[in-house]
């Protein structure tokens, strides 16, 4: 039996940024190997530093494909855990969690060959290049293509036990922007003959966020945040140029599309006003809202809820993305969230799940995907 919290340990101790996870990748075939070794119904194939497991079922109708992600966020660690990462990236969205659950589904799943086909999908970049979004348009699953897709996500404000999703909307859709303000440098003390734009740039930050207060329809959801900004060199040069990065989020398309409108005419207007040069870019990626299948998320939480050690929850839909909300916007499916117990947030420098929710995860999720792929026994 792999020794859960080992792996996850060990995994927490190489995290890598989406498209580099090249240590990762080698961590993970090796365990893999390991499970499959001589079960002539298993075949692996990697898809960059992605890994897609798949189980041949004995009378198989369908495809049941089970996903988790196996990247990492630019973080320095504060965790102060003896296995900390020291790289200057960290799990700290909890992929390692992830990563070390679908290893141990995989595990128990194939002690048996299933009657359904099964794939187990090991996907790149989740933050940052929506690896699912890459691996599917460039058909990365070919023939294992999956008719029905689950996954999880860890969520630290959750006790381990709980398992919470609902059968409509789970996470928003997303958009990245990148914008750089383009002035004149000069003197501090001359400050007529520069542009400044550092200025255009506080003044763009202030204005963005009437967007949410005045443009958008309160009950329609939609978020602005700008996590990044940077301008100038010193206290008596005028910036020349200045760059801010942020995120807009929204639980519908129609939301989404109409926030970043207004992101962008607002940087005009900006533009227009300090007299300014705009480098604007809008990387939608593949982010979509994560839209849970209403007749699978039913019946998984139906089986949740049966299942004693489990608590199972309804929950209201989140502004965080996924780029699994593309995946099931191909194919249907459900994502929920994993209870992890920990006093620090998503994407914080403490962040420190609970690992008993490894052990519970693969326990009881493996019933789930037992009862799926029918190799209940
Ligand atoms: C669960 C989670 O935290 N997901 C990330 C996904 C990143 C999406 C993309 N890079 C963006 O910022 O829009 C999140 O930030 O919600």
């Amino acid at each position: 039996m792999l020794n859960l919290v080992e792996i996850r340990r060990q995994l927490h101790q190489i995290p890598e940024i989406g498209l580099q996870e090249f240590k990762t990748q080698s961590f993970l075939l090796k365990i893999i190997h390991e499970i499959i070794d001589g079960k002539d119904y298993i075949e692996l194939k990697t898809w960059r530093t992605g890994i897609l497991v798949y189980l041949h079922g004995q009378a198989p109708v369908k495809t049941i494909g089970w996903r988790t992600d196996i990247d990492a966020l630019p973080v320095e660690e504060k965790t102060g855990l003896s296995f900390a990462s020291t790289n200057g990236c960290m799990h700290a969205c909890g992929h390692d969690i992830h990563m070390t659950v679908a290893l141990g589904l995989l595990e128990k799943i194939a002690l048996n060959q299933p009657n359904e086909n099964m794939l187990f999908l090991f996907q790149p970049a989740e933050e940052n290049e929506a690896g699912g979004k890459l691996m599917y348009d460039e058909d990365a699953f070919g023939e294992w293509k999956p008719d029905e897709f689950y996954g999880l996500h860890v969520r630290p404000d959750l006790k381990v036990g709980d398992i919470a999703t609902n059968n409509h909307t789970l996470f928003a859709g997303t958009c990245e922007i990148e914008l750089t303000f383009k002035g004149k440098s000069g003197h501090a003390a001359f400050p007529h003959e520069a542009n400044d734009a550092l200025v255009a740039a506080a003044y763009y930050i202030t204005q963005v966020q009437t967007i949410v207060s005045r443009n958008t329809d309160p009950l329609g959801s939609a978020v602005v945040t700008f996590g990044e900004m940077h301008a100038g060199t010193t206290n008596n040069i005028i910036a020349e140029t200045a760059y801010v990065h942020g995120t807009i989020r929204a639980l519908t398309l129609d939301v989404l599309e109409f926030t970043k409108k207004r992101v962008i005419e607002i940087a005009e207007g900006i533009g227009k006003s300090f007299n300014v040069e705009l480098d604007l870019k809008i990387i939608q990626g593949g982010y979509l809202p994560v839209e849970n299948n209403p007749q699978l998320a039913d019946e998984l939480m139906d089986f949740f809820e049966k299942l004693p050690d489990v608590n199972l929850i309804n929950i209201d839909p989140a502004m965080t993305g996924e780029d699994f909300g593309y995946l099931l916007s191909k194919i249907s499916g459900v994502m929920f969230w994993l209870g992890i117990d920990s006093p620090a947030a998503l994407h914080s420098n403490q962040m420190n799940p609970n690992e008993g929710a490894l052990k519970f995860a693969v326990e009881n999720i493996s019933k789930f995907l037992e009862m799926k792929g029918g190799t209940e026994h």
